[in-house]
């Protein structure tokens, strides 16, 4: 079992991805797919009136800030656009994928969390009404159901708290919870970069290995939002799967090139 997560950010060829998937399906490889969706999501929002807001921690993690009507253009993209684009692809590639968030047969758990610490000016501000969380606990019930059926799942946040409300969470910690939980062997987490950069943007000075032991120590490379990336591969790792790699979504076969190494292997 391998879980492939793919992000959302501009460059990222859904073409090339769904394609290379269909192959690897089709050869026999059982797989859930993971998908973001934050450059469209902005897009989208500004278009709507409502731009996005991004808010930092005090411990430099940076999250986008979710009220009501930002869950609501998130649900629009992450749900609609971008999920049924994907299913849609694999279903033309004769894979018979089905499409849920987290909130569906509430299959990513966890607490809503309402107010954020945000710096702004160098101050600590709270911001209340915020419907963001991290994943706890992974229902695979409906996952397994679907895999022994034949259908590929292709899963996206929203998640869904303990009380049933609709939460914001990071795709690629999700992910990770999803391969634990499915004892996957391998996560891929597909990006827009060939993988962690040492020295980002500078694509020659991309970190080959990461030693499953060390991987926190890598966060010292990661900017902004790659943080969460290297985080969720701690996690996974911890978790008992096996291999994590950090790969480039832009172009070519960039599933089978991610197993074959390309990127970074943490392991
Ligand atoms: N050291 C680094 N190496 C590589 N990328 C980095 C680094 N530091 C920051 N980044 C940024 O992290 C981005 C990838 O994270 P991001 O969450 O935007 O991607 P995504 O997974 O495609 O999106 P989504 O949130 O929609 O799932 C890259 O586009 C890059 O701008």
């Amino acid at each position: 079992m391998i879980v492939v997560k793919v992000g959302g950010s501009a460059g990222i060829d859904y073409g090339a991805v769904c394609a290379d998937i269909a192959n690897l399906w089709k050869s026999g490889q059982k797989l859930v797919l993971v998908h973001g969706g934050s450059g469209e999501t902005n897009r989208v929002a500004e278009a709507l009136g409502h731009p996005p807001k991004f808010v930092t921690s005090p411990s430099g993690y940076t999250s986008r800030f979710t009220d009501r009507q930002t869950l609501e253009i998130f649900e629009m993209v992450y749900c609609g656009k971008i999920n049924k684009g994907i299913v849609e692809r694999l279903q033309r590639l004769g894979v018979n994928a089905v499409g849920l968030s987290g909130l569906d047969g509430r299959i990513f758990e966890g607490k809503h969390k309402d107010s954020v610490r945000s710096v702004e000016g160098g101050k600590v501000k709270v911001l209340r009404g915020d419907h963001t969380g991290t994943v706890e606990k992974v229902n695979t019930g409906l996952i397994e159901l679907l895999l022994g059926a034949g259908y590929l799942p292709v899963l996206t946040p929203p998640a869904v708290s303990y009380e049933g409300v609709a939460i914001n969470v990071d795709g690629d910690r999700a992910a990770a919870a999803l391969a634990v939980a499915l004892k996957a062997s391998t996560m891929l987490l597909l990006s827009n970069v060939p993988g962690l950069l040492r020295d980002y943007p500078d694509e020659a000075s991309l970190i080959r290995t990461i030693a499953a032991s060390d991987v926190e120590s890598y966060l010292e490379f990661a900017q902004d939002r790659m943080k969460k990336k290297v985080l969720g591969a701690a996690e996974a790792v911890k978790g008992g799967v096996g291999r994590v790699i950090f790969g480039d979504a832009r172009a070519g076969e960039p599933v089978s090139a991610a197993l074959a190494g390309a990127g970074t292997v943490v392991q």
